[in-house]
């Protein structure tokens, strides 16, 4: 297979999550599906989200036949080494939004975990918005390029070949983390499982018998620098022993117990308080876990968005090919998006970028608005849109007609939304600075409204590294709180009588349960006019039903996430409802609820049958509570009480 294919785009679901659940399923699943093919040589670390797996050989040709729209494209420009693909002025957009609501966290959450010895960097050393070469990792490699392999690449067979890479970087992507099931899995294979660090200092592969440190060892490492062999070797083992307990535990240990070690090595080796390493580690199956940790390692493709409103994708493409820009189209999922593979030219100041002819944008922020299907005249809300990426992508769709109202709470924000309104030419947008929890008391009845919501980000770490040690569990809290008003108030300011839509899409660039299934479930719930839908999208995970004892109404398997280590994008959460007219008959209270309670440690727990909903005056006594006790353990005098919360008691 060509690199090139390795690093492309968000190739189609390659994986069924049944097909993580167990080393015996996987097996089985291989021996069905798998006998009859050949199986692509084992991967190295170069996987398919490794920026250097790209290998840019396109050449475009012209071909009268071509039908996709990018006929007639030529290669003129010289394709050079480029040490910085993106000016000065790169898009708000790749600095991924969570930062902008920040809330802070306690001193000793921000506390950067140690550093390990003798650690190298994942990123090697290249800046987050830098497109690959691939040039060097070619020759190496000895693979042959799309023209050496398969003849030459023109834009006539450029979608069909595309396609083609797509299923088979899906088919290899499977296979990938079946090898790492059965490396974790198999006894004694330990060079098989991906990681670093397999040999001593001496050349000797695992020498000595694995043994879990006892609590006096643990208590002693945290007081020194760990050896980052140790804990790379640590964490292998427990990968491996995790996937065949009962044969490979050591005797009198726990599952658990291998599964904290665990962890606390992702926390240490990737840099995670490690509050948030448990909170990610326990969306995925373990060694699935660790592909996501090392997604978040290595940068998203650069991609980048046409304005159909100011040109063609095609005349886009052959303008920026003529200036030295190496891209082809993201895959067949979007007729609008290209991803750089390298440029001599910055491609955030190219005289295209700046007359308004593309925007750069990370290909996961495609995907509400295709979700959200806006058509022309409809009247349509964005109520979180700075800076304005899908603002100016739903404009393009209405082909300028109809109205977007473009909302972002941060005025200071709205500045560079408004500045990529007038650079794009949308001439049917309105920009407003409300809190979005105003609406629909500023204005509703919306055929359309996107909440592309405030959240923390986890999404995109692999370009906010802060992520990693700033956030705490009252920010997830709090973000999970606001997004549970966010999203009523965008139900409600749909009108249910449109006549071409009716529609709200939930988004955010985060993969936790609590900012995405759970703020779901609670619009169902306190919404019964709202029904999930289908997105549309032609990929991506389905959302979860239940997640660790907590059950979600099954229509949440009609959401989809998206992933850094499935679809080689930022992650990301989607979710579409149709809202209709409020039947009088069945009333919001009757509603079966669970609710969250603030414990004593000011951890938040989830109990079934009462309101988890927000509610202004049933939520503030949990919330007075947890601010007291914060107080209290800021050694300041927390007020008198109002009155003794109920909830709180009882979980006391
Ligand atoms: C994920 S970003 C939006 C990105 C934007 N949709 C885009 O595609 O460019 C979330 C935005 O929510 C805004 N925000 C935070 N709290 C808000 C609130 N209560 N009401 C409206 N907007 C809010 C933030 O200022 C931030 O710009």
């Amino acid at each position: 297979m060509g690199r090139r294919a390795k690093n492309k785009q968000a190739p189609p679901e390659p994986l069924d999550k049944k097909e993580y659940t167990s080393p015996k399923k996987l097996g089985k699943r291989k021996a069905d599906d798998h006998q009859d093919k050949p199986r692509p040589a084992k991967k190295s670390k170069d996987s398919k989200y490794n920026p250097k797996s790209s290998k840019p050989h396109v050449k475009f040709a012209d071909d009268a036949n071509s039908s996709d729209g990018w006929e007639g494209v030529q290669d003129e420009g010289a394709i050079g080494d480029l040490d910085s693909l993106l000016g000065d002025e790169d898009d708000d957009m790749l600095r991924g939004p969570a930062q902008e609501f920040d809330f802070g966290s306690d001193a000793e959450e921000d506390e950067p975990a140690p550093l390990l010895r003798g650690r190298k960097s994942k990123q090697g050393g290249a800046p987050p918005n830098v497109v690959p070469t691939g040039l060097d990792d070619s020759s190496e490699s000895g693979e042959d390029s799309d023209e050496d392999e398969e003849g030459r690449t023109t834009m006539a067979n450029m979608e069909a070949r595309s396609r083609a890479l797509d299923a088979k970087a899906a088919e290899e992507a499977e296979l990938d983390i079946e090898e790492y099931q059965e490396a974790a899995a198999s006894e004694g294979e330990d060079d098989d499982v991906d990681m670093e660090g397999e040999e001593d200092a001496n050349g000797d592969i695992d020498a000595e018998p694995f043994r879990l440190p006892t609590a006096a060892e643990r208590e002693e490492e945290k007081t020194s620098v760990p050896d980052v062999h140790t804990v790379q070797r640590r964490m292998r083992e427990c990968v491996r022993i995790l996937g065949k307990f009962k044969r490979l535990a050591e005797e009198g240990r726990s599952r658990s117990e291998y599964i904290d070690q665990l962890v606390a090595d992702i926390a240490s080796y990737h840099g995670y308080n490690d509050f948030l390493a448990e909170k990610l580690f326990h969306l995925f199956p373990v060694a699935e876990a660790i592909e996501f940790f090392e997604a978040n390692e290595v940068p998203r493709p650069v991609t980048i968005r046409t304005n159909t409103l100011r040109t063609r994708r095609r005349d886009l493409a052959q303008a920026l090919v003529n200036r030295g820009v190496n891209l082809e189209p993201i895959g067949k999922w979007t007729n609008v998006g290209l991803q750089v593979f390298e440029s001599s030219v910055p491609i955030g100041a190219t005289p295209e970028y700046l007359a308004g002819h593309y925007m750069l944008q990370a290909a996961s922020s495609f995907l509400p608005v295709i979700a959200l299907a806006p058509q022309p005249n409809e009247r349509v809300l964005d109520m979180a849109s700075a800076p304005g990426g899908k603002t100016t992508h739903i404009a393009a769709l209405l082909q300028n007609t109809g109205v977007v109202f473009a909302n972002d709470a941060n005025k200071a924000r709205t500045k560079s939304l408004t500045a990529n309104v007038h650079r794009l030419g949308c001439k049917n947008v309105v920009v407003c600075s409300y809190d979005g929890r105003e609406f629909p008391k500023v204005m509703g009845g919306f055929d359309r409204v996107l909440l592309d919501a405030p959240c923390s980000g986890t999404g995109v770490i692999s370009k906010d590294a802060s992520v990693k040690i700033n956030k705490s569990e009252r920010d997830f809290t709090l973000l999970s709180h606001l997004q549970k008003q966010l999203i009523l108030c965008a139900i409600d300011s749909v009108s249910p009588e449109s006549k071409t839509g009716g529609y709200i899409v939930y988004s955010t660039c985060s993969v936790t349960i609590d900012e995405n299934e759970a703020v779901v479930d609670y619009a169902l719930r306190k919404r019964p006019n709202a029904k999930l839908v289908e997105t549309g999208l032609e990929f991506g995970r389905e959302g979860f039903t239940s997640f660790r004892g907590k059950k979600f109404a099954p229509s949440l398997s009609l959401t989809r996430r998206f992933y850094p280590h499935v679809h080689n994008m930022d992650g990301f959460y989607v979710a579409k409802f149709k809202v209709e007219r409020r039947s009088k008959a069945k009333k919001e209270e009757d509603e079966p609820v669970t609710v969250e309670i603030v414990a004593e440690d000011g951890t938040v727990e989830n109990k079934p049958q009462e309101d988890v909903g927000f509610d202004a005056d049933e939520d503030r006594p949990y919330l007075e509570e947890a601010k007291r006790r914060r107080m209290k353990a800021k050694g300041l005098r927390p007020p008198a009480r109002s009155k003794a919360p109920t909830a709180v008691k009882a979980s006391a």
